[in-house]
Formats: C-alpha cells, structure tokens, sequence
C-alpha cells in the first residue's frame, strides 16, 4: 500500500477514538450498501461500468418497462408467487428468501436439482418457490417458524435415538449433528463447508462402473467445490471428484443417521418415504432431515444444492425468531417500524444467514442481497401498502446474485478484465470472498444505480427505482436463458449469500 493510499481501518479507528463521524443515532437508518458499492466501483481494477452503454440502456430497458406496464404488480402475476395480502404471504416469502441462493449446477438441464410441480419441471429460483407451494398443497406447514424451530428438537431426539451422534466423525464437525453451530468464519468468509458432494448416478453402484472423470459431461477438473477448514478457517479448493470420494468415505457414518430416520431413497425423485402416519397427518409432521428431504425432493439425481445449509439457515431464523420476535415474522416486520432499510439492518444484525458482508481493498463492504431482497419482495407482493408499506423504500439497491451481472455484461453496462472473463467463459468457481466476486458484485450495484439515474434525466417522472429495475432484468435474464440467447455465462460462486 503506497503512502498516498487511504488506510480505511485506521481511518475506522480514529474516527471511533475521537467520536468523529459516529452515526447520529436520530439519523434516518442506512444500509450502507449503496456506499459500499460506489467505493468498490471507484477502486475497481477487474470490473468496469461503461457510462455509454448505461445511457443507451436507460433508453432500451425504460422503453421496454413502459411497454410491459412493469411495476410492483408485476410480482403476484408470477404464476407461483403467493397471491393473498395476508401473513401466509408474508412467512411464504421470508421462508423463500431464507434459502434464495445457489441454484445453479454443474449438470446439464436433464441432470440438474428439478422440482415437479403444476405439471411443469422447475430449476433454479422456480424450483425452490415450486418446492415450498408443493410441501405446504400436501399440508407441510414448510412456512412456519415454529415448524422449523421444534424441529431442531425433534431432529436431535432422533438422531440420539439412532445413536449416531457419537458416531459421526470429527473430519466433518459440520456434520455432526450435535456440533452448536457452522464454523463462525464459515459466515464471516461467506464460504460454508459443501454438504456432501451429489452421490454418482446409482446405476454406478449397481454396476460398479463410474463416469471417466474425463468424459465431456463430468466437470472440467478445474472446476471445484471450495470448502471452508473448519480448524484453521483456511480455504481448501478441493476437486469435485475429491470431494465425492471424501463423501464416499464418510458416506456410510452419513447415510447410517440418514437410514435410522427413514429408509434410503428409492431412487431418483423418490424422496425418503414419509410413514403413513406422516402421510395421514401432515400437519403433525416434525421438521426433521428426513422430512426437509421429502419437501425438497427433486425428479432427478440431483438434490437440491446446499441442503445442509438450507437448513442450518431454518434452523437458525427459527431460534431467532422465538427468541426475538414472538415467533412471528411479523413481528420482525412491525420492529423496523416502516423503514426498509431498518429491516434490512435488523435482520442482518439479528440473523447470521443475512450478514451477507465481505471485505475490500481491507474495508469491510455490505451487500446483504437476501435481506433486501425480502424487503423487496414484501414492499412489490403487498403493493407498498400493509406489511409492504415503507417510508424509504428507494433505499433498497439492486441485489447482489449471479443472473443480474450476467445480463448487465450482456448489455455492456459492465465488462471485465480477460483473465477473469476467462474464468466465468470456463465456467470456472470463483471463490466466495474473492477480490473478483467483490468487484462483480459491487459493480452491479452501482450499475443500476447509475442506469436508474440515467432513465430518470431522460424520464423524470418514471415510475422506476433499483428493485423494478433489478426484478425486470432478472426477469429479462430468465428470458434470454430460455430463447437460448446465454452470452457469457453468469460467475460461479457457491455461496450462502446469492
Ligand atoms: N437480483 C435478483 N436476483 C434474483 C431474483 C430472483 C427472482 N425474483 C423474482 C421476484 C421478482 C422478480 O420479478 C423475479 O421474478 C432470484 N434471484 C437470484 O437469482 C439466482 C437464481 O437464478 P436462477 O438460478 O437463474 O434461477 C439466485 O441467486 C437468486 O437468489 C431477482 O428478482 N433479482
């Protein structure tokens, strides 16, 4: 760091001693998201945001938006978004956004993490949406905070009655159902040890053939899981073939706790069977493993990504929420009393799957992408009235996944240097905290920020701000996807945050 470099921490620091700078507690709450991407863009090296092509969008995508009538209602015509202004809407769309990160799959589309639902297969953000609607059509009460919450205690009762605590190995103190929690740096580095790599096609069990590692379909080598070491908090990249041979060898400890709840998987889209009195009484069933299993089952080989922290994040809003908040979500809601961005803060202050924070040129930066995507969603499914009322809701900024770069790239709003375009071109992971993820991530911001300045010059009395504009290019993105017209693929990061 050269001389004339600013030192934030140091600068953090005295501002602390002297009192300088402190946060007038009557000041109106602030995310600092916003703030935080502008200092990324403005020290960004890897990424950059063409003011050109932002001017030449703010035309194409305001045009566009009118055309469509785009506005909060938007939300609701989706055809499985909740469509009732009541509080099952309300605990339906902070269930999902609990858990709204990690869709995306190393497999092709016949492979991939599927939820059967309405007739129709659905991936990615569809997938968890469809799962939800399907567990609570078959009495599942999957939306509820005390569901989640006496399941904890259902779920250690069973597993010392399988007497499988002590069995499972330290090598894998994420799995061990007793350990209190998920290794703390595994949430300040946003990285999470990966639940037990996808078990290999069963026919390979059957005939004891296994896919070539090299074979065009198997993942290119450099493609690799990235887990967290939960002793020395250091990163390990492991290959995903490492990894499924780790799972292989601990899957018999693993599968044994698995059996003792229920029997194994049928096979692919059977999840493991619920017992009859389960399946006559739903609405006593525990939210135990076994029965998150059944309500994210997929119709092919794939599980859905990430489940062991799916539900550790279950587990964690449930305790928090008892603890905290009555149990209720609405609760939480009527705390940040109207303001959107003290909801966002309140949440990321309260619940540790929300503190969605990384650090940047050696200052700590916000995206806190699922916190304000719930205030979003909640502010666009009540219409901005009832529990969707805020009094600064244009505070929100875009939020920080891996679809809505893609198609600012597709743009040309932001484009980035070619050693790391080479690395999304071959759909390589980039690591979670990475300098390049940072860049991506806070440069997408700022780029809506600066595209809805553009629209409101041109346009001032649009209707527009960083969530319609964020919802539409999602939207757009999914579009795209679906006519085959993909670019560059969108960055791959395994993260709990997006
Ligand atoms: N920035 C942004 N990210 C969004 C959404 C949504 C869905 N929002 C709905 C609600 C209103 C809108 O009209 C949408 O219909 C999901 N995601 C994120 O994308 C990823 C999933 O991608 P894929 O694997 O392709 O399904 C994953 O990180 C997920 O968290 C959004 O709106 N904005």
């Amino acid at each position: 760091m050269s001389d004339d470099d600013v030192d934030h921490e140091l600068l953090a620091l005295m501002r602390q001693k002297f009192g300088l700078g402190r946060a007038n507690p009557n000041a109106p709450p602030d995310t600092k998201v916003l703030e935080h991407a502008q200092f990324i863009c403005d020290n960004s090296i890897d990424v950059a945001i063409s003011m050109a092509h932002t001017k030449l969008a703010a035309i194409a995508v305001s045009e566009e938006m009118q055309k469509r009538e785009y506005s909060t209602k938007s939300w609701s015509e989706h055809e499985l978004h909740p469509k009732a202004k009541d509080e099952a809407t309300v605990n339906f769309i902070f269930t999902m956004d609990l858990l709204n990160f990690s869709f995306w799959s190393l497999r092709g589309e016949e492979e991939r993490f599927t939820v059967d639902y309405k007739g129709r297969k659905w991936t990615g953000y569809w997938s968890l949406v469809a799962a939800l609607q399907r567990a609570l059509d078959e009495g599942i009460p999957i939306t509820s905070p005390e569901f989640w919450f006496d399941g904890e205690k259902d779920e250690q009762e069973v597993r010392r009655n399988a007497g499988t605590a002590s069995g499972v190995t330290k090598s894998a103190p994420w799995k061990d159902p007793e350990a209190p929690r998920l290794p703390n740096e595994a949430f300040n580095t946003g990285v999470y040890p990966d639940p037990p790599a996808p078990r290999l096609p069963n026919e390979s069990f059957d005939t004891g053939v296994y896919p070539d590692p090299e074979s065009p379909q198997q993942p290119a080598a450099s493609e690799a899981n990235v887990t967290a070491n939960s002793h020395d908090g250091s990163i390990e990249v492991a290959d995903e073939r490492i990894l499924e041979d780790q799972h292989d060898d601990d899957s018999d400890i693993w599968s044994d706790a698995l059996e003792a709840q229920s029997e194994e998987a049928a096979g692919p889209g059977q999840s493991p069977q619920l017992n009859e009195e389960e399946l006559a009484a739903p609405q006593r069933v525990r939210c135990t493993e076994d029965v998150l299993r059944h309500v994210f089952r997929s119709s092919t080989n794939e599980e859905i990504p990430m489940f062991n922290l799916r539900v550790h994040c279950l587990r964690e809003a449930g305790r928090v929420l008892h603890d905290h908040f009555d149990g209720s979500v609405v609760t939480l809601i009527q705390d940040a009393k109207g303001s959107a961005a003290g909801l966002v803060n309140l949440l990321a202050d309260r619940f540790s799957c929300f503190k969605d924070e990384s650090n940047y040129e050696r200052k700590k930066v916000r995206f806190l992408k699922r916190a304000q995507i719930f205030v979003a969603d909640l502010w666009a499914a009540f219409e901005g009235e009832g529990y969707g009322e805020f009094n600064d809701i244009d505070k929100i900024t875009m939020f920080a996944d891996y679809r809505v770069p893609q198609i600012l790239h597709s743009l040309g709003l932001i484009s980035y240097c070619p050693p790391l375009e080479g690395r999304i071109r071959r759909g390589e992971i980039i690591e979670s905290g990475h300098s390049w993820e940072v860049q991506i991530r806070g440069c997408s911001i700022w780029a809506i920020e600066l595209l809805r300045r553009e629209i409101l010059k041109i346009q001032p009395n649009a209707k527009v701000n960083a969530i319609l504009l964020d919802f539409f290019l999602y939207d757009l993105a999914k579009e795209k996807e679906k006519a085959g017209e993909e670019t560059l693929p969108h960055h791959r990061t395994r993260s709990i945050w997006y």
